[in-house]
């Protein structure tokens, strides 16, 4: 039997984009299909430890794993991410269900004194933890010092207005969720700062045997959303899937053209050159999507990635 659900509870963190995405979601399927909407905040593993260093502590999933529990339990029923940090593989009888479209997937340059990346002074200080943004920031200048940042967006903000950073890079779509657009010096061009697998995409999660969930939220995808993030997940899966790998992956459309790019950098050792991969195609389907996925983590491999790869293994072993 496949009777949709009345009602059901979606399970949230409780940081403000959390919160804003699970209430997006509750307000969407109440407004679509009439049901009752519960939101069961809960504190993850990864929220514990935010302002430590989270690819010191590893494990992949920090964010993600309380949430599982509770559709395990039937606590709740669905479990709203950002997409960008959900696993590139689920555990056993989960589903990454409907992602809706995407906000801005790109980075965003937030200061109080500097107009862009480019207009910032020698040697200035950056802020930011994400190793991607880490290894795009230094190819294009080098001289910057690049400084670890922490905690979730309010958190960032208020330090660099403290004034301990020069700028810090953050995503486009957490600052528009929020109402911080205002806070964008400039949107970063992507082929200055590629973004990451999933930026802006949500990730809803429900368990695979929850069929009739699984078909009504199939209604509510966005075609080139969905194809796009199974195009940049699957680069990332192909290469490991490691936070501890400088990697981005991002799709443009041309037309019906899918247009997918992807760069690597290596995780230690600045001084290597960041490696770049780009291939298009008529992009129909996930099968597809995930074909070209595939064939950018190819050439990036292909293309001297294999060293990268093992330093990030080394890495993330250590
Ligand atoms: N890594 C944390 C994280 N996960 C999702 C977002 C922003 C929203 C999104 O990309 O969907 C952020 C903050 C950031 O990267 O600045």
């Amino acid at each position: 039997m496949n009777t949709p659900p009345l009602s059901c509870t979606i399970a949230t963190r409780e940081s403000r984009l959390a919160l804003w995405q699970a209430e997006h979601v509750q307000a969407l399927l109440r407004e679509r299909f009439g049901w009752t909407v519960d939101l069961l905040g809960m504190t993850t593993r990864g929220d514990q430890i935010l302002d430590r260093a989270l690819s010191k502590v590893g494990g992949k999933g920090l964010f993600v794993k309380e949430l599982e529990v509770a559709l395990e339990e039937g606590r709740a029923h669905l479990a709203v991410h950002s997409l960008k940090d959900v696993p590139m593989e689920l555990p056993a009888g989960f589903t990454l269900c409907t992602v809706l479209e995407r906000e801005d997937p790109r980075d965003a340059w937030v200061s109080n004194h500097f107009e862009s990346v480019q207009a910032l002074p020698l040697g200035a200080k950056v802020g930011t933890s994400s190793l991607r943004r880490v290894v795009q920031l230094k190819a294009v200048r080098p001289d910057l010092d690049v400084q670890p940042l922490r905690g979730n967006l309010d958190t960032r903000l208020r330090k660099l207005d403290e004034g301990q950073y020069d700028g810090i890079v953050l995503a486009a779509a957490g600052l528009k969720r929020l109402g911080l657009a205002s806070r964008i010096r400039a949107v970063i061009d992507p082929q200055v700062m590629l973004p990451a697998a999933g930026q802006g995409a949500l990730g809803i999660e429900v368990r695979s045997d929850n069929v009739a969930l699984r078909e009504a939220l199939a209604t509510l995808i966005d075609t080139p959303t969905w194809l796009a993030v199974h195009a940049e997940r699957a680069v990332s899966r192909a290469l490991g899937g490691s936070c501890s790998m400088p990697l981005a992956a991002h799709v443009t459309w041309r037309g019906a053209t899918m247009v997918l790019e992807a760069r690597l950098g290596h995780p230690t050792d600045a001084a290597q050159p960041l490696l770049m991969a780009q291939v298009d195609g008529a992009v129909t389907d996930v099968a597809g999507a995930e074909a070209l996925g595939l064939s950018v983590a190819q050439l990036l491999r292909d293309g001297g990635g294999m060293a990268y790869l093992a330093a990030a293994e080394a890495l993330a072993a250590a």
